[in-house]
């Protein structure tokens, strides 16, 4: 019943903005207010939409409570380091813990290990990844990790390649989650079959890695204006990979129709989306969710995020996500799909890390300025982690 009315709401909406449009072009900007109300119809849609998706992530976010042991929350193998990178993994290590890990570890290069352990005493820095047993002396670590973040740092020396080749097909025979970026993704381009069909990976390409990868497994060259039908094709090629595409917005699928097409709320078909940014307690955000329309099957899931973040681009910022990532994904499938309404909990997860980065890229600016730095933005992780998740 709420659908049928969301829908005719919908159809309704469309027409209105239809009309007025037209009526614009005849009449000219005096209507432009009037428009504005009618584009609020849509705004509606997207703070429903952006209230439902927080609170899914809200919903896989584990209680602080008095009975748990350390470790409960969370043990996170960050895998990169290397000589030139050691801020990377450092960045994605430390925002696992931030996020709310218990232990964070990280597997490097030897000559890389004193300088992250320099940054930080609170994190665990394996110098292992150039040994010659360096499959091993990550695989004892596997079995007491819940999730790895493969490629922050980590360069793209052959020899280290290789061992880390070994190393996912170690953590995938363990069902151990698997968020692969930077130059993991190097890598995934060099070899996909490593991430084929693994239903427990996610990828978080910045726009070059998507068109490596996109190169790589479909031989095409990136359609810049269809980034959601690339990001589709992208997963789907991959076996239903979860791919997460960074940028103005994000754009999160799995390539999966999606389970609650034409009976959820969060799903619209992409022909009624507007992409209107709206002000909540938490800066400007919106979220859309579905898929084309003129499909008669359900759509495949598609999410975007949009939340307001800032102009600064530095480096690093692409680390703390991969590295909140890790633990969002552990908390999402420990929680399981009744915490998470059905959708995917990688997709509620990916959300959730997109959210939380760009929120606190906005908090930061907002103190910083141009001067801006991924360490300040790291500075933020809780104090956003609070606004966004646990209101
Ligand atoms: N402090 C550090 O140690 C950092 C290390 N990093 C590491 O550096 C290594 C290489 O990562 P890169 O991301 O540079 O990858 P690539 O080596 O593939 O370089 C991508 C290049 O494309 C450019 N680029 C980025 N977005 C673009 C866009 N939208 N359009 C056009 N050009 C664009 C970048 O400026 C960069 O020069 C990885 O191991 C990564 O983790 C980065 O994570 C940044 C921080
Ligand atoms: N044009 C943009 N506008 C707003 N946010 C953006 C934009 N581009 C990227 N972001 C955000 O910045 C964060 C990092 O994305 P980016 O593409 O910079 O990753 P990256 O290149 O892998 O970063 P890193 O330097 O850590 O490797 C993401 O949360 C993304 O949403
Ligand atoms: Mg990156």
């Amino acid at each position: 019943m709420a659908t049928r009315t969301g829908a005719w709401a919908a159809v309704a909406a469309a027409a209105v903005v239809a009309v007025l449009s037209a009526a614009l072009a005849l009449y000219g900007s005096p209507l432009d207010a009037v428009l504005k109300r009618a584009f609020s119809l849509h705004n509606a849609h997207s703070v429903k939409g952006m209230e439902d998706a927080l609170q899914l992530v809200r919903n896989i976010v584990p209680p602080l409570t008095a009975k748990k042991h350390k470790g409960q929350d969370g043990r996170v193998g960050v895998v990169g380091g290397c000589r030139e990178y050691t801020g990377a993994p450092y960045f994605a290590a430390i925002s696992a813990l931030k996020v709310g890990a218990d232990l964070s570890h990280v597997f490097c290069t030897q000559e890389a290990a004193p300088v992250i352990k320099a940054y930080s005493p609170e994190l665990i820095v394996h110098p292992v990844l150039d040994s010659p047993d360096a499959v091993h002396d990550v695989g004892k670590w596997l079995p007491r990790l819940h999730a790895l973040v493969v490629g922050p740092g980590l360069g793209r020396d052959d020899v280290l390649l290789s061992n880390v080749k070994d190393i996912l097909e170690a953590s995938k025979a363990r069902g151990i989650p698997i968020v692969i970026d930077a130059d993991g993704l190097w890598l995934i381009a060099q070899q996909p079959a490593l991430i084929q069909g693994y239903q427990k990976a996610v990828l978080t390409p910045n726009h070059v890695e998507f068109s490596r990868l996109s190169e790589a497994v479909l031989g095409d060259p990136l359609d810049g204006q269809d980034r959601r039908g690339a990001v589709l094709r992208l997963s789907q090629a991959l076996g239903n990979v979860t791919v997460v595409q960074k940028g103005e917005r994000d754009v999160i699928s799995d390539g999966k129709q999606d389970a609650h097409a034409g009976t959820h709320t969060l799903c619209q078909p992409w022909s009624l989306q507007q992409s209107v940014p709206m002000s909540g307690p938490a800066g400007k955000s919106e979220v859309t969710l579905g898929g084309p329309s003129s499909t008669r099957a359900p759509p495949p899931q598609c999410w975007e995020c949009s939340q307001e973040g800032s102009g600064r681009r530095c480096g690093g910022q692409g680390d703390l996500l991969s590295g909140s990532l890790g633990v969002l994904v552990h908390w999402a499938l420990q929680a399981g799909p009744e915490r998470t309404d059905g959708f995917s909990p990688l997709l509620v997860a990916a959300f959730g890390a997109c959210t939380l980065t760009r929120q606190c890229s906005h908090q930061a600016f907002q103190k910083h300025g141009r001067s801006t730095t991924t360490t300040d933005m790291i500075a933020e992780v809780g104090p956003a982690f609070s606004r966004l998740f646990e209101t």
